[in-house]
């Protein structure tokens, strides 16, 4: 599955002897112990690389066996979904008793520029999250086992579990509800970089999350520095290059609190596409971006939804380079960057994806939650 290895961020005040030191925190964040050795790793984003046969929902041990109209249909959804890099599969999400997702399904191909959309506060961003492996969808228990021989299946909850605390609890089997599935390797539980998933997954989150105590170059170069043998002055040099890619030049030696807003966001997203040059794995990318534009100016944001474009791999970046990112979505409430950076839309509303369709089809939607959000208005099935 994947692995957070490769790209993002979190806020964060974080102390350091340098950038190859072992040991640091980072405030706000949830991991962080970074060692040499070193496979526990936080922060943001990504992935891992090596093969992927497709196993699970996807096995081809699955056309065996059965009538030839059966492997014959089996074998054309397999082929239709060749390109699919990431698949969500009736994902469910609560926070305590708030239920966030109630049974979200999509998938996102490659080649694809995705717009998550919907109103304030129905998870956009937890999907991204759940996508990076940063949260796993909710549990649910399958079954248990007591010492007295009792056996309980669904749709007991997991909550029972902790019901019976004196009754001997031989085993219990607890399951996610909901699939998460990165080209088709079904995941299981959140990110670990022992897991296979061969893409990298870069989330790059609203406020930038840049090291306040690290410069452009160390907030860079993070990850190279920490997990790969690239020498340094090699990976200064790529960070030039990446810098530059993104349109800043010569800001390497400052630190975040002398750049603006904008400049932030613009070194986030060069964190989230650099990579390793000496590795050999080329892997596609998927990049997730989390607002990238809230709280910019209007041409602040046509800079970063062009940028967001630009390393795309159908774009061209700052310095007239292919992009790199094979898909990307973004998470967002402005109508200019769903104009400008996305090509299809999935809106979600109460816990599910209640419409989808291309970015020029949202105003003539018919859908009256669709309607009613496009229109702003207050009358409207969405209700505040
Ligand atoms: N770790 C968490 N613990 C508790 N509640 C959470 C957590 N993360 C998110 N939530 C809640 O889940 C809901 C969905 O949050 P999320 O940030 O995914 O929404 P959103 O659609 O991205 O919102 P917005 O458009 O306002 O950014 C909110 O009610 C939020 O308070």
């Amino acid at each position: 599955m994947v692995s957070l290895v490769g790209s993002v961020l979190f806020p964060a005040k974080m102390h350091h002897e340098s950038i190859r030191s072992r040991k640091f925190c980072v405030e706000g964040a949830k991991v962080f112990n970074l060692t040499s050795s070193g496979r526990r790793f936080v922060c943001a984003c990504v992935a891992p690389s090596r093969n992927l046969m497709p196993t699970d929902g996807l096995s081809t041990s699955k056309f065996t066996g059965s009538s030839n109209e059966e492997n014959l249909s089996m074998r054309r959804e397999h082929e239709e979904d060749s390109d699919v890099l990431i698949e969500c599969r009736d994902v469910y999400k609560s926070f305590g008793e708030k239920h966030i997702l109630r049974g979200v399904n999509f998938k996102i191909r490659h080649g694809e520029a995705v717009g998550i959309i919907g109103p304030s506060g129905t998870g956009k961003s937890t999907i991204l999250k759940i996508i990076a492996g940063l949260l796993a969808p909710d549990k649910v228990l399958v079954s248990y086992v007591f010492q007295k021989g009792l056996l309980f299946f669904r749709p007991f909850k997991l909550a029972l579990y902790s019901a019976y605390p004196g009754q001997n609890l031989v085993s219990s089997m607890v399951n996610e509800q909901g699939e998460v599935y990165i080209r088709g390797r079904l995941r299981r539980g959140l990110i670990s970089d022992e897991e296979i998933s061969g893409l990298r997954i870069g989330l790059v989150f609203q406020s930038a999350a840049l090291f306040d105590s690290l410069t452009v170059r160390e907030n860079v170069g993070f990850l190279l520095y920490e997990k790969s043998s690239m020498p340094e002055d090699q990976i200064a040099e790529l960070v030039t290059e990446t810098l530059a890619a993104v349109g800043l030049k010569g800001v390497e030696d400052r630190l975040p609190s002398e750049l603006s807003g904008g400049m932030k966001k613009r070194v986030a997203l060069a964190r989230s596409i650099i990579f390793d040059t000496t590795n050999d794995a080329i892997e596609p990318e998927v990049l997730l971006y989390d607002e990238p534009t809230a709280g910019l100016d209007p041409i602040a944001s046509t800079v970063v939804e062009d940028l967001i474009r630009s390393v795309h791999f159908n774009g061209e970046d700052a310095v007239g380079k292919p992009g790199k990112i094979a898909s990307y979505a973004v998470v967002t409430h402005q109508h200019s960057t769903i104009k400008r950076a996305v090509d299809r839309l999935l809106f979600l509303y109460e816990g599910k994806i209640v419409w989808h369709g291309m970015t020029h089809e949202f105003t003539s939607s018919t859908n009256p939650i669709v309607q009613q959000f496009a229109s702003g208005s207050l009358d409207g099935p969405i209700k505040y």
